[in-house]
């Protein structure tokens, strides 16, 4: 257990394809942002209070330790080899992870993301990995990261990561109820996955690592239209029980094309043929995605700009309703075509990003391998909540600036 300030990180995640299909144990693919969310984990003045300041939605709240009936929650913990176990149900859950601070001192837990909230980019699966792994941490469960940023992933530590994985599977049980699990997936692990859960609620989910995977050319945009995941795959859940046939039909043809979309891009050679054949299977995944009510105007909106100016493939991604889209751009895009969309969609308000795909998962900035003379001003509370754009985040922190970042 460390009483020491550290930070944790971890990433968003773009979905390429089996958004919504995925809830119902159908294959989907998704790959690593590299905008990611940040935790710092600091001892509290006073030892008895815990304390989360998320400034970036306005939440700040204080617990006094000793109101929490700690003996009585303990009874409901399950442990194996001194290891909380997950269960299926949420409850009990969220208790025991409670309780694991019952032998810790008072802390804070402050909370900064690079990624937009609520746009489809997994940042709620951020946030629960980020304190899945910081309680994994204080509670001595896992291993400490070593591994360096630019280390081989082949000095993973699987179980370590495993366990996170599963812990933040239960964060994103309180952020949407019925999650497939693949957004906290990718932001413990990092890369690109096909990933599938299983019917069986209580079977582990299967994770298959897409290694090679191939260098596509994307384009984010979002509408900035506010949406909850939760209202959207609520939404998806009645038009499966009023229409289940037709609406089975929609998930059967999500999962022939994830499969398809994974035949092409595990393929050795990626040329002109694969990335036109991937950009046809993202038209027919929006177009499913429409027919099962998660679009928006201004997601359409984006896909006519696109589609007018040719410059490429155009799918919302995540839960849609708003949030973002993404564009999978033909290789022979003129410079002109960009940029007259470019214009189109500031002109209407939505925010572009140039993205890379397939980065770092969930990792760790320990105390001690700070520079000392900088340690004060790197965990400094005060600098971590002030901070005033995404920008000065990643300057400050971000997993590929600042040296000491460890994963495990
Ligand atoms: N930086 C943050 N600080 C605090 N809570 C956050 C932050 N980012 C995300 N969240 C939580 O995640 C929720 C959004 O999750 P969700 O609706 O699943 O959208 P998405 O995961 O696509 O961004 C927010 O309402 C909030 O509860
Ligand atoms: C709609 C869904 O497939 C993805 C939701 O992603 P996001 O919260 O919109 O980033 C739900 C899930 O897989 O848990
Ligand atoms: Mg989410």
């Amino acid at each position: 257990m460390s009483t020491k300030p550290f930070f944790v990180s971890s990433p968003g995640k773009v979905i390429l394809f089996g958004e919504h299909s995925a809830v119902y144990s159908k294959p989907a693919i998704a790959a690593a942002l590299d905008l990611r969310a940040y935790l710092l984990v600091k001892p509290s003045e006073d030892p008895n209070i815990i304390r989360l300041d998320f400034p970036d939605i306005g939440l700040s709240h204080s617990w006094n330790k000793n109101d929490i009936p700690w003996t009585k929650i303990k009874e409901y913990v399950q442990a194996k080899e001194g290891k909380p176990q997950i269960s299926e149900e949420l409850i009990p859950e969220i208790i025991d992870l409670l309780s694991d601070n019952l032998n810790v001192p008072g802390m804070l837990y402050s909370v900064r993301s690079t990624l937009p909230i609520g746009a489809g980019l997994g940042s709620s699966a951020a946030i629960a990995v980020c304190l899945a792994s910081a309680m994994s941490i204080l509670g001595g469960h896992v291993a400490k990261a070593s591994v360096d940023y630019d280390a081989k992933s082949t000095s993973k530590n699987h179980e370590d990561e495993e366990f996170i994985d599963k812990w933040s599977l239960m964060g994103e049980k309180c952020f949407h109820g019925n999650p497939s699990g693949i957004d906290n997936a990718v932001a413990t692990h990092g890369g690109a996955v096909m990933f599938q859960r299983m019917k069986n609620p209580a079977a582990p989910s299967v994770r298959t690592n897409m290694r090679n995977f191939p260098p596509i050319s994307l384009l984010l945009t979002n509408t900035k239209i506010p949406r909850s995941t939760a209202a959207l795959v609520a939404g998806v859940s009645a038009l499966n029980t009023k229409y289940s046939k037709t609406s089975a039909s929609i998930l059967d043809a999500m999962e022939h094309l994830a499969n398809e979309a994974y035949q092409v891009m595990v393929k050795p050679f990626f040329g002109p043929e694969e990335t036109r054949t991937l950009r046809e299977l993202t038209e027919i995944n929006h177009g499913l995605l429409v027919a099962l009510g998660v679009s928006h105007p201004s997601l359409e909106k984006i896909k006519i700009i696109g589609d007018s100016h040719r410059i490429g493939a155009t799918k919302l991604t995540g839960a849609g309703g708003g949030g973002c889209a993404i564009t999978l751009l033909n290789e022979n895009v003129s410079k002109a075509e960009l940029d007259n969309s470019l214009e189109e969609f500031e002109a209407n308000g939505f925010e572009t990003y140039r993205t890379s795909l397939g980065g770092k998962g969930v990792g760790a900035l320990y105390y001690e391998n700070v520079q000392e003379d900088k340690r004060e001003e790197v965990f400094s509370e005060i600098a971590f909540t002030k901070f005033k754009d995404r920008e000065e985040i990643i300057q400050a922190l971000g997993v590929q600036n600042v040296s000491g970042w460890k994963f495990w």
